[in-house]
């Protein structure tokens, strides 16, 4: 009858639900369809993803997270919902909800997040870092005194922080992630082979065969666009070296913003990461050769976390033991960790 405790990781490219005791229950892409004449919502999820690109002219399929924040609060509040709705039967009692935002995030942002959570039919909202909630899904105990860095590279933003004490000690959000790596395979293909892809193509080549290291073999990827020239459908290969060069610009500004972060961090601290090493979680971090190009850019042993995809719903869904006796009100987790030290 109680309504049960509700994890969300409320991502640009994918939502994962977590409810308490039942894991992980549902993780679909971030995309609603909605009848763009009667207003109405059509398909939210994967149903809604299977529309992206090929909407006839009254219906919209559209990603209402983009970046890593909320450009279309409407839409976000009513796709919430909608998961919500599918990952908890609750009739009697609201459940509480813990929602991962970027560490970014801006005030007015955070707003909105709570408010989408409130309209969906959350009793209380509560926001916890990215960094923190990937760091906790990672299997690191955040709460003591020894510092950790998480990569978490989502789809529209990569947050990496250097963690000690329950807290983020240094940090920093920006919005480059797995959705560039698909717009510079875009753009690749147009300068390279004057063939135009879609976004989903795109992401299936660098999931096939996209790295930022050299693979031990080569991979190749059978690709079918239009022709710029032509305007007809043609078919070509490309393979795994190309991608390096493709994905080149992306990944240096990801190890720019590693080194900013480490350069900032106390020398207390990096010597506790260099001997813990880098955590990868997101997305992102499965573009292959990534832990290893960060590994020879930083010297400091880099490795992927378990299911890293799921790590942040893992952690937003953990950290809802820590909000057990919190009152009414909304309150990020880390600030109300703050000061309450
Ligand atoms: N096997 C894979 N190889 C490469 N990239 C992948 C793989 N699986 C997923 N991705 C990419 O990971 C990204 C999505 O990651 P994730 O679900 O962690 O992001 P998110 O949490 O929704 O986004 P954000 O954290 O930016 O809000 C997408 O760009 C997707 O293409």
């Amino acid at each position: 009858m109680f309504a049960k405790d509700i994890g969300i990781d409320l991502g640009t490219a994918s939502i994962l639900v977590y409810v308490k005791g039942k894991g992980v229950v549902l993780r679909e892409p971030s995309v609603v369809a909605m009848d763009k004449d009667k207003g109405t919502l059509l398909k939210v999820g994967t149903e809604a993803q299977q529309m992206l690109g090929r909407t006839p002219g009254n219906i919209v399929a559209i990603r209402p997270l983009r970046e890593g924040v909320i450009s279309d609060f409407d839409m976000t509040e009513r796709m919430l919902k909608e998961f919500i709705r599918k990952a908890a039967s609750f009739r009697l009692f609201k459940p509480r909800v813990v929602i991962c935002v970027p560490s970014g995030i801006t005030e007015v942002e955070e707003r909105a997040v709570v408010d989408a959570g409130i309209q969906a039919g959350a009793r209380r909202v509560f926001l916890i870092e990215e960094p923190l909630a990937a760091a906790i899904g990672a299997g690191i105990d955040i709460t003591k005194p020894d510092g950790h860095m998480i990569v978490d590279i989502g789809g529209g933003t990569t947050d990496i922080a250097v963690i000690s004490l329950g807290g983020i000690v240094e940090s920093t959000s920006i919005k480059i992630a797995g959705d560039q790596f698909d717009e510079a395979i875009i753009k690749y293909i147009r300068r390279k082979h004057n063939v135009l892809i879609g976004e989903r193509t795109a992401e299936e080549i660098k999931m096939q065969i996209g790295c930022v290291f050299p693979r031990p073999e080569e991979q190749t990827f059978e690709v079918k666009g239009r022709c710029l020239m032509t305007g007809l459908p043609r078919v070509f290969t490309v393979t795994s070296s190309e991608m390096i060069e493709a994905f080149e610009e992306v990944s240096t500004r990801i190890l720019e913003a590693i080194h900013g972060v480490l350069e900032r961090t106390p020398p207390e601290l990096v010597a506790d990461i260099s001997t813990n090493g880098i955590v990868m979680t997101g997305g992102g971090s499965l573009v292959w050769g990534f832990d290893k190009l960060i590994e020879s850019h930083t010297g400091i042993e880099t490795h992927v976390a378990d299911d890293a995809i799921s790590c942040v719903a893992y952690g937003t869904g953990k950290s809802l033991e820590w909000v057990g006796d919190m009152q009414d009100g909304t309150m990020n987790i880390s600030r109300r960790k703050q000061m309450n030290n």
